[in-house]
């Protein structure tokens, strides 16, 4: 199976701080989830992936194509969307405004009417401004920028983030029928459930590294594993 997206051996540092510590990870034609706790990497692998950090040793490949040292704006153009945590909307668009400023011209999977097809919500707020938007009207804001965009990847940063649950069904069902129709996939996410409804492979971040790659099926079951790496307790 050939690579998408392919980090090999990356590191970043903060000043005396060792963030990245030699990170190796593929993403392919299926999606892929990325879990781990807080402060382990993750949001900083995105962050280097897109290069709005610079990483100083290692390779990050799209396609063969190194994009180390390019910019996070051809890294956008070569193909890779990033939903980043935390939302960020302009308050004073309207959702309509935002959607528009990353419309492309010209015949393209996603367009600004599949975006209200698959969102009805958005298109009932479309001229609401982005801080009038609830959490999970803003997530979808955040995710149909990026498929506006129509990347080859999305990379997508804790999307559950803060969403009731059945928003986080349907985010589950977008997730899963985007990568169906061939877009790569590298969800970052604490929600495990998220995770492994997504993806059939999670690769679990620890202290800068990918510890282990292991089946969804597999981390479902390891009641043992997602202790010791996530940190989610069964309250037995
Ligand atoms: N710009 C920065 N300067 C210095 N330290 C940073 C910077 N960005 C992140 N860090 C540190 O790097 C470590 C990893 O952070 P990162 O956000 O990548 O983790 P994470 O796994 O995404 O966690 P979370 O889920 O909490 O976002 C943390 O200790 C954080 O404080």
């Amino acid at each position: 199976m050939s690579a998408l997206l392919e980090v090999r051996d990356l590191h970043v540092r903060f000043g005396q701080a060792h963030i990245l510590q030699g990170v190796s990870m593929t993403l392919g034609a299926e999606p892929l989830s990325l879990v781990g706790r807080n402060g382990m990497g993750k949001s900083t692998l995105c962050h280097a992936i897109m290069n709005m950090v610079a990483a100083k040793e290692g390779s990050v490949r799209l396609d063969g194509d190194d994009l180390l040292g390019i910019g996070p704006s051809r890294v956008a153009r070569r193909g890779v969307a990033l939903v980043p945590q935390g939302r960020r909307m302009f308050p004073s668009l309207s959702v309509h405004e935002h959607l528009l400023l990353v419309a492309r011209r010209g015949e393209h999977p996603w367009t600004v009417d599949r975006v209200y097809e698959t969102f009805p919500r958005l298109a009932e707020r479309r001229r609401n401004g982005g801080n009038q938007l609830s959490g999970g009207e803003q997530q979808m804001l955040a995710i149909s920028r990026a498929l506006l965009m129509n990347p080859r990847i999305v990379i997508m940063d804790e999307p559950s983030e803060g969403l009731a649950p059945v928003i986080v069904d349907h985010l589950i069902d977008v997730l899963r029928k985007i990568a169906a129709e061939g877009m790569g996939v590298l969800l970052v996410e604490q929600n495990l459930r998220v995770a492994t409804s997504v993806s059939e492979t999670v690769a679990i971040m620890v202290t800068g590294r990918i510890a282990t790659t292991m089946s969804a099926r597999q981390l479902d079951e390891d009641r043992d594993a997602q202790r010791r790496y996530l940190g989610v307790s069964h309250g037995h």
